[in-house]
């Protein structure tokens, strides 16, 4: 099929940000070269929309309604926006988290267009040209959301098949926060990888050799942070599923000269906040009374350590008193000083071993159980990627220890989680206050129904990029991380029985709005706001792309 100049028609209907497919009407498809090109039926979008929401149905699996809608996104975006802007609660486990692990397992095998920068650490001359590429000026991108995919969810290295992710981020911030699909971009850093499977499969399609780490990296990373803020220099430069050293150390480093956001340490850590702001409300306990312990202390373990830790020094605490009240578990078992090799993230937290020597069972590490049954923990986090590790045993020595106790078992995709809601629900009478990092159904218990929020940070990062859109921040302050996370826990009552501690997602849109004024509010009050808005709401509501052919002319 020819789309040479000749043929603008074709092209037309292969950009999938002007395609309108059926909906173009007479005029335009004379006018675009088009006449002819579409059956006679001129629809609305409305009908479109319907028949794919049909389509979908007929559809066995999340896999194959990820595929149909993946290609949809590839040819019409104001229609695959539709679609998941009205059907967000359903969709929204299929364009990402769980369904998203199972595309990027799957991802070089099923390679179909490419929707990314691919940027390769053994061409790092390529970076800038790349950028370029896209055709976007200085002010033309809001948003860059880069993976170099060391740790996808909790599956681990995927190498290239990992750009999947920046992709479905990008579509959660358009589907749950109007930020504009043609004022994005996802990049995948691919600095090989250390996946032997990948390594050794024929149909991979990325850099074919193992990690670069290293100085190497530094500077990969580094080109591609400097060149993404110097072309686009208002956009946000968002960091995902990086390995946790590399994480923490690239945020620590940029943070404070450059536009940049971890979702895995601050997205995550401020989606905790506001279920513990929110469970807090049915306790009636304050941040300062609260002892936590986090099993997993990798990029999102230690990242919401360390806000849970703010949140007890703004509530009275010094720092060394707030972190005494907090215990680290990894795969050698309680973080204890005497452990060789402790990753800096995780030293501030170690206990000293003489304090914890009477816990042990032997001469083994001290085990997620006898730290609950010791601690008696108020607040017990899951970041390990190690499914069922919150065992009946577990789940009912925290309930033995405290009242109401915060469970949040947030570890992606389904097959990694700690505990599932029902069993957490169940073993804990009803007494645990629940969230889950995947989306679930209601639970039924003893007469009540449980709505379990979802902890994951796709409820607050939308909200956070918009809002720092709005107000033009040169910076993302724990001051905006903070009040987005206020902002999520200001939107329920968690307090008759079964109620969630946070909005539902079929909400997400209404609530990123509140978000997004509460985070532009605070980046004008901490001194990184470059625009400002004498009526904020609205400012934020004009700002806010709608899947709609008429916003489009
Ligand atoms: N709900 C949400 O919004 C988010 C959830 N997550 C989830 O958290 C999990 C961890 O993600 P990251 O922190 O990025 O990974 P990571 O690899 O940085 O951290 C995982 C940590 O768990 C430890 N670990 C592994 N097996 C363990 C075991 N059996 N017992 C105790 N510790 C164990 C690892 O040593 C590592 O320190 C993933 O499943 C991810 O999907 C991550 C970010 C956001
Ligand atoms: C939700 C997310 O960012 C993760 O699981 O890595
Ligand atoms: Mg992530």
């Amino acid at each position: 099929m020819s789309s040479s100049p000749a043929d603008p028609g074709s092209q037309i209907l292969r950009d999938p940000l002007r395609n309108r497919g059926t909906a173009f009407d007479h005029s335009q498809r004379s006018q675009l070269g088009l006449t002819g090109r579409l059956p006679a039926a001129v629809e609305t979008l409305e009908q479109q929309a319907a028949r794919c929401w049909s389509q979908l149905q007929e559809l066995g699996s999340d896999m194959d309604k990820f595929t149909y809608l993946d290609l949809l996104h590839q040819r019409n975006q104001v229609l695959y926006f539709r679609v998941l802007a009205d059907h967000l609660e359903e969709l929204l486990p299929v364009v990402y988290d769980p369904t998203i692990g199972q595309a990027v397992e799957r991802w070089s095998r099923d390679y179909r267009v490419s929707q990314a920068a691919y940027l390769s650490i053994d061409r790092p001359e390529d970076v800038e040209p790349t950028l370029r590429s896209f055709g976007l000026g200085p002010d033309d991108v809001d948003l860059l959301v880069c993976t170099d995919a060391e740790q996808i969810l909790g599956i681990g290295d995927w190498g290239v098949n990992g750009v999947d992710i920046a992709v479905g981020k990008l579509a959660v911030y358009t589907a749950a926060a109007g930020i504009h699909p043609g004022r994005v971009i996802a990049v995948s850093l691919d600095c090989g990888t250390d996946n032997a499977e990948l390594l050794n499969d024929p149909a991979y399609l990325g850099v074919r050799h193992a990690r670069t780490r290293g100085p190497e990296y530094d500077r990969f990373v580094d080109r591609y942070l400097q060149t993404a803020a110097a072309l686009f220099p208002n956009a946000v430069l968002h960091f995902e599923d990086f390995g946790p050293e590399n994480a923490r150390r690239i945020l620590d480093e940029h943070r404070d000269t450059h536009r940049i956001f971890n979702d895995d340490m601050q997205g995550t850590g401020a989606i905790v906040v506001a279920s513990v702001v929110s469970a807090l409300k049915v306790t009636g306990q304050g941040f300062s009374d609260q002892r936590l312990v986090v099993f997993g202390a990798g990029t999102a373990g230690s990242g919401m350590a360390d806000q849970i830790v703010a949140g007890m020094v703004r509530d009275g605490l010094s720092e060394a008193e707030a972190r005494q009240r907090v215990w680290l578990i990894d795969k050698q078992g309680l973080v204890t000083d005497d452990l060789p090799d402790l990753p800096d993230y995780q030293r501030p937290y170690a206990r000293p071993a003489d304090e914890v020597a009477s816990w042990r069972h032997g001469s083994g590490p001290v085990r997620l159980l006898e730290v609950v049954q010791q601690v008696r923990p108020t607040i017990l986090i899951g970041t390990s990627t190690a499914h069922g590790a919150f065992t009946e045993d577990v789940v009912r020595a925290l309930c033995a220890g405290v009242e109401r106790p915060i469970l949040l078992p947030l570890s992606n995709p389904t097959e990694r989680i700690e505990v599932m809601p029902q069993d957490a629900i169940a073993w804990s009478g009803g007494r645990a206050l629940v969230a889950v990092g995947i989306p679930s159904h209601t639970v039924e218990h003893d007469g009540t129904t449980y709505v379990i929020g979802q902890a994951n940070n796709a409820l607050l990062y939308p909200g956070l990029g918009l809002g720092a859109v709005v107000a033009g921040a040169t910076r993302i302050t724990d001051g905006m991380l903070l009040a987005a996370a206020a902002a999520i826990a200001g939107q329920v009552d968690p307090t008759p029985p079964g109620a969630s501690l946070l909005p539902p997602v079929r909400d997400l849109r209404a609530s990123s709005a509140i978000v997004a004024r509460a985070v532009a509010e605070a980046a004008v009050h901490d001194g990184v706001a470059t625009r400002r808005h004498e009526n904020l709401v609205q400012s934020v509501q004009d700002a806010m792309w709608q899947p709609d052919y008429a916003t489009e002319e």
